[in-house]
């Protein structure tokens, strides 16, 4: 891992070395660099702040965001991954959906979007369609160290295709009723089953494996558990759902977030707009359903 490493500000020359779809609007990007300066690969992976590397449009010389996904057992320590959806009318993520094989992009980074306090013990993750990105982060950074439970909205099925949940978190079968003790769960996962789905998409997969990294199964605190939701399936995540996890506190110490991420929207509909001071994105006053739960000592973040 020798080589130069570029700022975080400044832009360098990396290569799609991959493109793998995931759905029919949803593809995992794999990066190299060129060969010249590149992104602090090691600051984006292993620290404890959530990191996201900058795309460059080169026409209309804009650049938005993107997380990086953590890395998977045989990816090359020279790459970085990443999920992309293409926005209808999006300029840069139509942009990136059409680059060609190898074709050359300019990034910038690691920005930091969040630092993970130290002694996080519970994790609550919210995410809303490509804001399972940082979930997935989350979880990779506090595998064997946190609980961590994902909620994650998809608005097809697709997207989260073969995603089983692992607490019986669906609508018809009332959340609240059959939520399963994590070794309930595990014992029996077919009871869990959201029904006979045929294959497993690359971003389900990895979850899948993230739930099996080094210590995550020894105990409830520190293990990862999954619920998928899909608009399509008329599933949705409920109040009921976060106010049933948040009352049944899994770690015995650390502290407690609940952490939000996706479209505006979802954001906006779970814990009110983020707001703008100063020409700087900030948190805004908690609003949105966690606003009305009885949050006590969990800390609700938006991302
Ligand atoms: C920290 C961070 C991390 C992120 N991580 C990811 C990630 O991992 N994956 C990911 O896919 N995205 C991620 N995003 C979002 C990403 O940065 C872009 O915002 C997203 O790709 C859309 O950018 P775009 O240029 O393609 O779309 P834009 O051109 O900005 O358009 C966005 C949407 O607005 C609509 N729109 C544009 N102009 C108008 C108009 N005049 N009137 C009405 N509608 C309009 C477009 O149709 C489109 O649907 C992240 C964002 C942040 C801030």
């Amino acid at each position: 891992d020798d080589g130069q490493i570029a700022k975080p500000t400044e832009f360098v020359k990396y290569k799609l070395v991959d493109k793998t779809e995931v759905s029919t609007t949803c593809a995992i990007f794999t990066l190299r660099s060129s060969g010249g300066a590149k992104i602090d690969h090691r600051q984006v992976h292993d620290s404890c702040a959530l990191t996201s590397v900058q795309f460059k449009q080169p026409q209309l010389q804009i650049a938005r965001s993107y997380t990086v996904l953590p890395p998977t057992k045989d990816q090359s320590p020279d790459d970085l991954r990443f999920l992309i959806r293409k926005e209808r009318n999006g300029e840069v993520s139509g942009y990136l959906h059409r680059l060609r094989p190898e074709a050359e992009i300019e990034v910038r980074g690691p920005g930091v979007d969040y630092i993970l306090p130290e002694d996080v013990g519970e994790v609550v993750f919210l995410a809303g369609g490509t804001g399972i990105a940082p979930a997935m982060q989350v979880a990779h950074r506090l595998a064997g160290k946190a609980s961590v439970h994902v909620l994650w909205a998809s608005r097809q099925r697709e997207d989260s295709l073969g995603g089983v949940s692992d607490t019986k978190a669906q609508k018809s079968l009332g959340f609240g009723s059959s939520l399963f003790s994590w070794r309930a769960a595990r014992a029996d996962p077919t009871e869990a089953s959201v029904g006979n789905v045929a294959a497993t998409n690359a971003i389900v997969e990895q979850m899948q494996d993230l739930k099996h990294a080094p210590g995550s199964q020894l105990s409830p605190s520190t293990s990862l558990v999954i619920d998928y939701f899909v608009d399509e399936e008329d599933t949705f995540i409920q109040a009921a759902n976060v106010a049933q996890i948040i009352e049944s506190e899994r770690a015995s110490g650390g502290s407690r977030l609940i952490l939000v991420s996706g479209p505006e929207g979802f954001v906006k509909h779970w814990a009110g707009q983020k707001e703008w001071v100063g020409g700087k994105e900030v948190q805004g006053p908690l609003g949105g359903v966690l606003a009305t739960l009885n949050h006590g000592n969990w800390q609700v973040v938006k991302l």
